[in-house]
């Protein structure tokens, strides 16, 4: 089964409309691989600059969003809202929100379900901390994550399921291929044992945490690596390299 070949920029709190424009302009010259998705994740007060500035085969998405469609929730956006500013994607449960916000599994999970209820395409993102891998933990803890998504889960395929681990994110430390590879085939068994052959055959599993254009290739080689999310290198002009990984 072949997966198309997905890459997402996650902006994280960074940007104006100055540098907006700039990563406009790279990756309207590109040129970009016609064969890989490729989707930015802006803030939120950003999303309809942004879409109104990128070519249309340039995907937008939130970086999160609430569990409900309106109502009291001060500071919050609806994935109502974020399908209004034209953008059809969000980035959930992001290591960032989960320890620097504190946002559980089950809250994650919620805004998951309700995020594809309304029509969105969503990237849950999972990973271990650094205390957890060397404790041997990494399965047990990708496993649990996946595990509090999955009865919200009805859409697998508007579902891209990116894995970054919290000890590569920012840090310039990539998961080396075989690392990633061995957590990518795991997840996608658990996918196989849990949902069944054909999501874990078609799911596309990213990878994220210090992608740059000298790690990408090799990365994007093993079997279960299917593309990546990216943060710090998505805001310069080598994310036209990672997003042809693949050549
Ligand atoms: O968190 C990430 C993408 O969501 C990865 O960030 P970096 O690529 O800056 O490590």
């Amino acid at each position: 089964m072949s997966r198309t070949f997905f890459v997402g920029g996650n902006w994280k709190m960074n940007g104006d409309k100055k540098g907006i424009d700039e990563i406009v302009d790279f990756l309207t010259k590109g040129p970009i691989n016609s064969s890989t998705e490729v989707v930015v994740g802006c803030p939120q007060c950003y999303l309809i600059y942004t879409r109104e500035k990128l070519p249309s085969n340039i995907g937008v998405a939130a970086q999160n969003c609430y569990k409900v469609a309106k109502g009291a929730f001060t500071g919050e956006i609806s994935p109502a809202m974020i399908k209004d500013c034209g953008c059809e994607w969000v980035i959930l449960g992001h290591s960032e929100r989960r320890n620097v916000f504190g946002e559980s599994d089950q809250l994650i999970s919620e805004k998951v379900g309700h995020a594809l209820d309304a029509g969105l395409k969503v990237i849950p993102c999972i990973g271990e901390k650094l205390e957890e891998r060397e404790s041997g933990k990494t399965q047990e803890v990708v496993f649990k994550q996946l595990s509090a998504l999955l009865p919200n889960i009805k859409d697998w395929s508007r579902v891209v399921l990116a894995y970054e681990p919290v000890w590569a994110i920012g840090t310039g430390k990539t998961a080396t291929p075989d690392q990633a590879q061995e957590v990518h085939a795991q997840l996608r068994q658990w996918l196989r044992d849990n949902v069944g052959a054909e999501v874990a055959d078609s799911t596309r599993i990213i990878y994220g945490g210090s992608v740059t254009a000298g790690s990408c290739q090799e990365l994007s080689k093993t079997g279960d690596i299917d593309g990546f999310l990216v943060g710090g290198a998505s805001l310069k002009p080598d994310f036209i390299q990672i997003i042809n990984a693949r050549g």
